[in-house]
């Protein structure tokens, strides 16, 4: 065997070492999954992964394929993060509620701790139609807008393991619910008018709020939509005073409870 042949053979052999190494840490994040399951721990613990990351690149620092190695755990964490999300989310997680009860926001938290794939509503249909929501609304009226958000709704529907941010009106029309439900859990955001209001105070970007942009005005619109939305929901919680993570973990303990 010439030199070239063995340096190809202890490559396959570093690689069978990577394939038990990275089977066996997918078999503890199983375990740990379970671990906090059983003790009624948050599942979302993100000073977790800093920790994690700064252990590493100590260990790291004076090697000479650091960037490279980082790179790689990069990829590990996002995959461990897979492997959570499909033993926790056979589903898509669908974000209903009001304007400024926190959809997007969640969405993207919910998303980015779990490697989730993400559609926002709003982003999609406005790329699409290469302009923004409002300009949409003024150029084509909002039947239009509406009928967008449904065709949406019904191709999202092929789709597994997401976290689907609507727009605040998507969940008023009955089809769309029925569309939300077929591979999804609809979870409603809530928050009162006051925060509401505080929230959306300085964005433009919200045509259905032109004329009202206060508190009894948001209060108004609120009243007239919460019977639709509290009728889509399998999941409600409220937002007011609690901070991004507390809201994901609390949706978490929910969908998980669900299970049950
Ligand atoms: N739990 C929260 N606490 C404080 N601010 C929040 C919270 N959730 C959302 N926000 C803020 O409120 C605004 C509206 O949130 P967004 O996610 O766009 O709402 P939605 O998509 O439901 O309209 C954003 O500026 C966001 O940063
Ligand atoms: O409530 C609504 O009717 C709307 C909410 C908006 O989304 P957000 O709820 O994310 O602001 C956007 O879809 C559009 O402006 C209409
Ligand atoms: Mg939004």
């Amino acid at each position: 065997m010439n030199d070239l042949e063995l340096y190809r053979e202890q490559l396959a052999l570093c690689d069978d070492k990577i394939i038990d190494a990275l089977v066996e840490r997918s078999m503890i994040i199983e375990k740990i999954m379970a671990y906090k399951e059983e003790y009624g721990m948050p599942i979302l613990q993100p000073g977790q992964e800093a920790k994690q990351k700064r252990r590493l690149e100590e260990k790291l620092s004076d090697n000479r394929y650091k960037d490279e190695i980082c790179d790689i755990f990069h990829c590990i964490r996002k995959n461990s993060k897979r492997i959570q999300a499909r033993k926790l989310f056979d589903y898509n997680i669908v974000l209903i509620g009001f304007m400024g009860a926190g959809k997007s926001t969640i969405s993207d938290y919910l998303s980015t701790m779990f490697a989730m794939e993400i559609v926002e509503m709003d982003q999609v249909i406005a790329e699409r139609e290469e302009m923004s929501i409002p300009d949409i609304f003024e150029t084509y009226g909002e039947e239009y807008f509406r009928n967008l958000e449904t065709n949406l709704l019904v191709e999202m529907q092929e789709k597994k393991n997401t976290v689907i941010s609507c727009g605040g009106g998507a969940a008023l029309r009955k089809n769309n619910v029925q569309e939300m439900k077929k591979n999804g859990r609809v979870v409603l955001l809530t928050a009162s008018p006051q925060v509401i209001y505080e929230r959306v105070k300085d964005s433009n970007d919200r045509p259905v709020l032109t004329g009202r942009k206060n508190v009894e005005g948001i209060s108004e619109l609120m009243e007239q939509r919460c019977e639709k939305y509290e009728a889509a929901a399998d999941i409600v919680i409220q937002t007011d005073n609690k901070t991004v993570l507390q809201i994901c973990e609390e949706l978490v303990q929910r969908l998980m409870e669900m299970d049950e």
